[in-house]
């Protein structure tokens, strides 16, 4: 239902957070390593057939000079998510992030913060949930749990000042 690619193996360690995500959220998804810049055939291949094949949003990882989200999302019109991944290779991660960021007008990348694949995992989750009602009732729960933690917080915090 969604897939997750990365440009390298030593990002998957950043991009296994999306795919716990999407286990939490009792969402099926498939990982591999695609890169524009090292399989440009690959990734051409990966993207057209991505539709054909039952996926409904690719989320797509890269570090440094990070094409691949915007390659992906110029070869398929499914929404792609792209996690700008602090590298071996990259700068301090601004690398990352302005080449996922900046797209040109009509190729759009919903890109979130530096490393933030579990949050591209729980938007991805959240795009198909605008339309799944199963898995936006889970969204819910998981939304709900957001609270009962900050009410945990608050009562730590409460009890420290206490103390
Ligand atoms: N940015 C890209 C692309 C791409 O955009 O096609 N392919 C690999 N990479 C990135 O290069 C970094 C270093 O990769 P190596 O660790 O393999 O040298 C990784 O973060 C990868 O995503």
């Amino acid at each position: 239902m969604v897939g997750i690619i990365m440009g390298s193996l030593s990002d998957r360690k950043i991009m296994q957070q999306a795919a716990d995500a999407l286990s939490e959220l009792g969402i099926a998804f498939e990982m591999e390593i695609v890169s524009a810049h090292r399989t440009p055939e690959r990734m051409l291949e990966y993207a057209s057939t991505a539709r054909s094949r039952g996926l409904q949003v690719i989320i797509a990882g890269a570090g440094g000079a990070a094409h691949l989200p915007g390659m992906v999302a110029s070869l398929t019109s499914l929404p792609v998510i792209g996690v700008p991944v602090l590298s071996s290779n990259s700068i301090d991660g601004w690398d990352s992030v302005l080449s996922i960021l900046q797209m040109p007008s009509g190729v759009p990348v919903a890109t979130v913060a530096l490393d933030g694949a579990r949050n591209a995992g729980i938007l991805a989750a959240q795009i198909i949930g605008a339309t799944d009602p199963a898995v936006g009732k889970r969204l819910d729960l998981f939304k709900e749990g957001l609270k009962e933690k900050v009410a945990v917080m608050n009562e730590e915090l409460r009890n420290h000042l206490g103390s």
